[in-house]
């Protein structure tokens, strides 16, 4: 099978398929009374457990829930609490001896199957409520089952899934596996950018066809040309496995040049930063030699949780990281849901274009009292250590001033309790909407620092959803527009005397790498695993060579005609 190799380095194992789309039942037939009575507990206590979590949701202050959400979350209370669901569920594991995974599943397939096949609309969309109630309970039933088990996979194990979630992160042990391949993705999907940052060989978008792939088959898979062979003959085990051996010459390569300064041959300093998602991210920062965080993605502390973390929650989270980078610089930002990250406990609205819709900065203004909580708790831990606030999705000025304000009242409240905090620190922007970069003139006034997020800015620039893999093609940091949008920020920063970053997958690409340092970059974050490959770079090159490069691109007229001249001249 072919896909999209996102994160280098060949992974050999057994497969272990997660198919999260569809609920499955595991066919298993009880055996004794002490079976059932396990499984009618198990059912019970995720019925409670269901329950607790509507009753959470819905009192959450901080959601600010209208009637209509209410209205539907009191609606799946009555319809847990139906003692005939309970009923039929339970008459299922007591005499048909089924499990309450598989019980669940059936009632929940009747019951929805009933509904769907009713001739009033109204309750032909009951079904719908039905569905997420059983996925609920399914949820909570589950919770020790095998896929969330952390402790489930056996050493060199390759995850094949149809994708995986930020959430999936937590859920899954990844230190226990070897490599991944997903049906869905794209170069900058979460996937990708979860498997660079722990530093396993990935293969995205391998269509349909990955999920046949049964537990335990023998996999191989090539991270950089995102081949995945399955069962595969001896002489290409023995292809790869002398591609392995050399794929690991040139990682005992990178690990030299690991503790080496990243300067230029001609002595100009670059900063090398990683991208984090939680303080555990920052022994392999230092593993690869990273010399702090130019981006601290917050979302991972929202999600699979049942409600909003309160301000304190949010304290610890960050502040255990600003110690974790002992003295390093951090960069915070502020939340970026909505468009593919979604919080089971926040009812975001069903948008047509959720990419251009309610997410990141918008719903902080939005939702002040959410962003208040924020922004003090990373002010708090800004007292710590060496931090800076970042905004993202910004796309005019206001948005940045009213930002701002926030910050301040953020400080003025904790000046009020008397709570220690940074009141110096930083503030900057992503620039990753194609206005941000063309005024980034205008903009550059406002702020302390802009990092430029390539992932967004191309999709934005180039109207290409980077999550669609039927259009990865068209998906292109090399396209000249996009390049001249990233010149023109690294510009006028320079101009306007404030530092700029680039944190988007292209700060990893060491095809880019000269290019950037061309254009004046001299800050790239990227997922630590990276860091050495592009040191390597920087250490084998000069400014002046790199500028000449930059001048060489600025002037050509298409993707293709770069891409080649970089390859032959950088590579
Ligand atoms: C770094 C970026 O943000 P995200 O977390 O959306 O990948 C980006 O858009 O380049």
């Amino acid at each position: 099978m072919k896909g999209i190799g996102v994160s280098p380095g060949i992974a050999v194992g057994r497969a272990f398929v997660i198919k999260k789309s569809a609920p499955a039942t595991n066919g298993i037939v009880l055996q004794s009374k002490e079976e059932i009575a396990a499984e009618t507990e198990r059912f019970n206590t995720a019925v409670l457990n269901a329950l607790a979590e509507i009753e959470a949701i819905k009192n959450s202050s901080q959601l600010m829930l209208n009637d209509d959400e209410i209205g539907i979350l009191e609606t799946q209370v009555e319809l847990i609490n139906d003692p005939q669901i309970r009923e039929d569920v339970l008459a299922k594991i007591e005499t048909e001896y089924n499990t309450a995974n598989d019980a669940m599943i059936a009632v929940t397939a009747g019951i929805v199957a009933l509904f769907e096949s009713m001739d009033d609309e109204y309750m032909r969309a009951r079904s719908a409520d039905f569905q997420d109630i059983g996925n609920r309970i399914l949820k909570y039933i589950n919770r020790n089952g095998e896929t969330n088990n952390r402790s489930s996979f056996a050493p060199d194990t390759i995850i094949i899934a149809d994708d995986l979630t930020p959430s999936d992160t937590i859920t899954l042990d990844l230190n226990l596996v070897t490599g991944f391949a997903t049906q869905a993705g794209s170069k900058t999907s979460h996937a990708a950018i979860i498997a660079k940052s722990k530093g396993l060989p990935a293969v995205v978008a391998c269509g349909d066809e990955l999920m046949n792939i049964n537990h335990n088959d023998f996999i191989i898979l090539d991270g950089l040309s995102g081949f995945v062979y399955v069962n595969p003959d001896e002489a290409t085990i023995r292809k790869y496995s002398a591609k392995s051996a050399s794929f690991r010459q040139q990682a005992d390569l990178y690990r030299n040049v690991k503790h080496l300064p990243a300067i230029t041959a001609d002595g100009t300093q670059i900063k090398l930063l990683a991208n984090i998602s939680s303080a555990d991210d920052m022994d392999m920062v230092f593993d690869n030699s990273g010399e702090g965080v130019g981006l601290f993605r917050t979302e991972m502390l929202f999600m699979d949780r049942d409600t909003f973390p309160d301000e304190e929650e949010q304290f610890e989270f960050y502040k255990k990281a600003v110690i974790s980078a002992a003295g390093y610089p951090v960069t915070i930002r502020t939340i970026d849901i909505g468009g593919d990250k979604h919080l089971p406990y926040f009812n975001l609205p069903a948008e047509l274009n959720p990419f251009l819709g309610y997410r990141a900065i918008r719903i902080s203004l939005d939702q002040e009292a959410l962003f208040l909580l924020q922004l003090k708790a990373i002010l708090r831990a800004a007292a710590f250590g060496e931090v800076s606030i970042m905004f993202p999705m910004i796309s005019n000025i206001k948005e940045i001033r009213d930002a701002k304000a926030i910050l301040e009242k953020a400080k003025k409240e904790l000046i009020a309790a008397g709570t220690a905090f940074d009141a110096n620190i930083k503030v900057g922007i992503m620039v990753e909407i194609p206005s941000a970069a063309i005024t980034a003139d205008i903009l550059a006034k406002e702020v302390d620092f802009f990092s430029i997020g390539t992932n967004d800015l191309c999709q934005y620039t180039l109207a290409v959803d980077r999550m669609n893999e039927k259009i990865n093609h068209l998906y292109d940091p090399f396209n000249p527009g996009v390049l001249r949008l990233i010149h023109n920020v690294i510009e006028q920063g320079r101009l306007h005397n404030i530092h700029v970053g680039m944190c988007g997958e292209m700060a990893s690409d060491s095809l880019a790498t000269l290019l950037l340092l061309g254009m004046g970059l001299q800050e790239f974050s990227m997922s630590a695993a990276s860091i050495p490959t592009i040191k390597n770079s920087i250490i084998n090159t000069n400014i002046a060579r790199a500028k000449q490069i930059c001048a060489d691109v600025m002037k050509m007229e298409s993707s293709e005609s770069i891409t080649a001249y970089l390859k032959e001249t950088t590579l």
